[in-house]
């Protein structure tokens, strides 16, 4: 068995990729963010509060009859970034790109911070990290792709999400056609919940692939390419009008620039990130000023291959072989 879905961009800087996920029985179709990043499927719900719910799509376990609550559960949860949720536990079937998983743990949102609030184009999140990173008490529960992995013809899925257009998570399968280079594979470890792996080395431009091993996690949850400042100011250092600009907090340059490609190497293969992917958005509507889609990880303590460079490549989140696969689009 296999699934197959489609992903769109939230807006025109790629911001996040939203999926469609059907919930419950009638179904109730929840615009989602797939989350590599995360291992909790979360979601705005009738026991959200109304002022926080407001133009979100909402799942109702009172109207779907295989809903259940799972008694006693409760879950909390705080990104990286600051924003959190929090609440209590359903089990329902959900069905993704066709394929259903009959008990999965939906986790009814409570309570949701103001980033969630604002962003009203999604209505939660589906983690696809390891299970050991799921956040609910006192039994933590599996992600869907865990409990659909026995299921699936191949315990794989992949992600191919693209810059202003319709990409796709595959489950199950591999659509080599996707990309245009071989599949570069690479261990994945799982022991924090996210997909770390080891890139080999990077280079700005054309240039040849420096040394430098660089770890980190794929994470299609979050939108840019977070790396070591020592990077960042090797490949700023092209940019004539790039600065650091404290308001962003990130550095920003004249949109008119030329940007150079950046390249990186994992599992043998060199993934190149175009010149217009770095180029992420102006940082207002009409401004002539850009902000960067690679940025300084310094403050997080972990870099993050973020969708600017997942946008880059085909790759595959083999959870069969514990390894990333990764290949030019
Ligand atoms: O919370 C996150 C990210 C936030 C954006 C969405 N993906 C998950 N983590 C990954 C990086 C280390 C800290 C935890």
């Amino acid at each position: 068995q296999t699934g197959s879905a489609n992903t769109n961009p939230s807006d025109s800087a790629d911001d996040e990729y939203i999926t469609s996920v059907s919930i419950g029985t009638p179904a109730q179709v929840l615009p989602l963010d797939f989350d590599t990043g995360s291992s909790d499927l979360w979601v705005f719900s009738s026991e959200t509060p109304k002022s926080s719910a407001s133009g979100h799509v909402t799942y109702s376990p009172s109207k779907s009859s295989t809903a259940k609550k799972l008694s006693g559960s409760t879950w909390s949860i705080e990104y990286g970034d600051k924003s959190s949720s929090s609440g209590d536990v359903y089990t329902d079937i959900v069905t993704i790109g066709g394929f259903s998983v009959k008990t999965q743990a939906v986790e009814s949102a409570t309570k949701v911070s103001t980033q969630f609030v604002q962003d009203t184009v999604i209505s939660g999140l589906v983690g696809l990290g390891f299970d050991v990173g799921n956040q609910v008490s006192p039994r933590p529960q599996k992600t869907w792709f865990s409990n659909a992995a026995s299921s699936l013809a191949e315990p794989l899925f992949t992600a191919d999400l693209r810059h202003q257009e319709t990409g796709s998570y595959n489950f199950g399968f591999i659509d080599t056609s996707l990309a245009k280079g071989t599949i570069g594979y690479t261990p994945a470890d799982g022991s924090e919940g996210y997909w770390g792996f080891t890139a080999t080395g990077y280079s700005v431009g054309g240039a040849k692939l420096n040394r430098n091993s660089i770890t980190g996690i794929a994470d299609t949850g979050t939108t840019l390419l977070l790396l070591p400042d020592n990077i960042v100011d090797a490949y700023y250092n092209n940019v004539e009008s790039a600065e650091y600009d404290d308001s962003q907090e990130g550095v920003v340059f004249d949109c008119s620039e030329d940007l150079p490609s950046f390249s990186f190497g994992v599992g043998g293969q060199t993934i190149t990130i175009s010149g217009d992917l770095l180029n992420l958005t102006p940082i207002e509507e009409g401004s002539s000023t850009c902000f960067g889609g690679l940025q300084s990880s310094a403050d997080i303590g972990i870099n993050i291959f973020g969708d600017v460079a997942l946008k880059a490549a085909l790759v595959v989140f083999d959870l069969g072989n514990e390894r990333l696969g990764w290949a030019q689009k």
